[in-house]
């Protein structure tokens, strides 16, 4: 007997324009916003280089080598959206690629985060269609086994509930939870303001030890200067 899996249908989701916002800020920002907090870690890339978005997730539970989950969350996933693709085990299969993307696109789908391959790698970046995952690879799927959509998924150590802000760009990928993005886009703008302001002391030739008190931090640590002259 299989065990009872299930679809979700309309989950509760985080304000798509905070999603949006978020996005904007940039996943550095973001989890520095959150408090250091939400990374999926290095392991998930992004397929080619210089997308960046925020949006909320769909999730996906599927089996490794399987990509039939992927075709009924399509079905959930709606404007302002990003899939979110979990596996039961480890996997590195490629399961998906620009036919989904395309369908996802159709739908308004921001973008595509995947614990597993991803393919089509050049047809993705001609569509600017955003991807990230933990590999590359032409390994193709099956459509046999049943999962979850829209239940939650665990990723890099971090629990991604449906509904939560996705944020991804070269950096990586970032979870801010539904019920945090608000104040996330608060301290985010409040941090984009700080670094402005830090840019522009550093443009001007102020040194990060000057600007952030670090000398006295260095003379704590017992850290000395010695001339090259001097050194024995
Ligand atoms: O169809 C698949 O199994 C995945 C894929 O390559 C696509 O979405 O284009
Ligand atoms: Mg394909």
């Amino acid at each position: 007997m299989s065990a009872r899996t299930v679809i979700v249908t309309d989950p509760p989701r985080a304000d798509a324009d905070v999603a949006r916002r978020l996005g904007e800020h940039g996943t550095a920002t973001v989890h520095e916003a959150l408090g250091r907090a939400g990374f999926l870690g290095p392991a998930i890339r992004p397929a080619w280089p210089g997308a960046r978005v925020g949006g909320t997730a769909v999730t996906a539970l599927c089996w490794p080598g399987d990509n039939l989950m992927i075709h009924a969350a399509v079905e959930q996933c709606g404007d302002g959206d990003i899939l979110v693709v979990a596996t039961s085990s480890p996997s590195q299969d490629g399961l998906f690629g620009e036919l989904f993307a395309t369908a996802l696109a159709t739908r308004g789908v921001r973008g595509v985060v995947l614990a597993c391959g991803v393919r089509d790698v050049a047809e993705l970046r001609t569509m600017g269609f955003p991807a990230w995952s933990s590999a590359v690879s032409a390994q193709g799927s099956v459509k046999e086994t049943a999962g979850h959509v829209n239940l939650p998924v665990v990723i890099g150590g971090q629990l991604i509930t449906p509904g939560d802000v996705i944020v991804a760009d070269d950096d990586g990928v970032v979870c801010v939870p539904r019920e945090r993005s608000t104040e996330a886009l608060t301290a985010a703008e409040a941090r984009a303001a700080k670094e402005e302001a830090t840019r522009a002391a550093f443009r001007g030739g102020e040194l990060g030890l000057d600007r952030y008190g670090l000398r006295a931090k260095l003379r704590e640590l017992g850290v000395a200067y010695v001339k090259h002259e001097d050194l024995p």
